[in-house]
């Protein structure tokens, strides 16, 4: 048992809610530490660090969608940013509109396919090596990590236009179901501690977005990217 806490330690900062897969894999693991002293420490030392990996890419996503939660995109941007020939990223925040509306008519299940649908489309529409993520109910982040203003003002375009044209089917429901996205797009930042700061912007734009009628996408205050000059 002294093992399994110090195994809980390693996974830094204690574990999120956890849900039947990693339930498992906590009752293996204690399981496999009470077999520690009769098995090869190899193959002992082989399976936690396995395990390790596995409850540390859980820790760093959302169960729904499977995107990078705040931790993991606060640690990609710790990782991208410790590189030497890191780039400035632009932060995209995408919330659904109304969405509460859908999970009050068709139910939390049509709510939930709608969150993966939109899920689907931001891993499809980002670039690879750009980040998504689902940060809240229906809130969702793009970070874009290679470009300059105008990529970043024609990524959150293409993610609201591609999310406007979905039809969204709902498992035992013959409704097809459609929604819209307004997107905060912030000013770059070049630190993982700047990213705090991009997130207000953001939201502050996504804010007169919504005030603006919604979907549609809003540029934090001074932002020239989308008028062809870098942000
Ligand atoms: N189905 C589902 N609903 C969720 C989840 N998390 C949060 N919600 C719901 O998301 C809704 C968010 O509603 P609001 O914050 O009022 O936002 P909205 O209706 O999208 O309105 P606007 O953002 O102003 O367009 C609430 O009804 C929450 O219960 C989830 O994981 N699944």
């Amino acid at each position: 048992m002294l093992n399994a806490i110090k195994f809980v330690k390693i996974v830094d900062g204690g574990l999120p809610a956890l849900h039947m897969d990693s339930q498992f894999q906590m009752v293996f693991y204690i399981y496999m530490s009470s077999l520690a002293t009769v098995l090869p420490p190899a193959i002992v030392w082989l399976v936690l660090r396995r395990l390790t990996d596995d409850l540390r890419s859980m820790a760093a996503r959302d169960p729904l969608t499977q995107l990078l939660n705040r931790r993991g995109l606060s640690e990609a941007l710790q990782q991208h940013f410790h590189s030497r020939h890191a780039t400035p990223a632009y932060l995209l925040l995408v919330d659904i509109d109304h969405f509460k509306r859908i999970n009050d008519t068709y139910g939390h299940h049509a709510g939930d396919a709608v969150l993966c649908q939109v899920a689907k489309v931001l891993r499809a529409t980002v670039r690879r090596g750009d980040l998504a993520g689902r940060i809240g109910g229906e809130e969702f982040v793009a970070i874009c990590l290679d470009t300059d203003g105008v990529g970043a003002a024609h990524l959150a375009e293409r993610l609201r236009s591609v999310i406007e044209s979905q039809a969204i089917h709902v498992a035992g429901s013959d409704h097809l179901l459609h929604c819209t996205a307004t997107i905060g797009v912030s000013h770059h930042f070049a630190s993982p501690h700047a990213w705090e700061g991009a997130m207000r912007e953001a939201d502050a734009a996504l804010y007169r977005g919504k005030a603006a009628g919604r979907n549609r996408v809003e540029w934090a205050e001074g932002f020239h990217g989308h008028a062809g000059a870098p942000g």
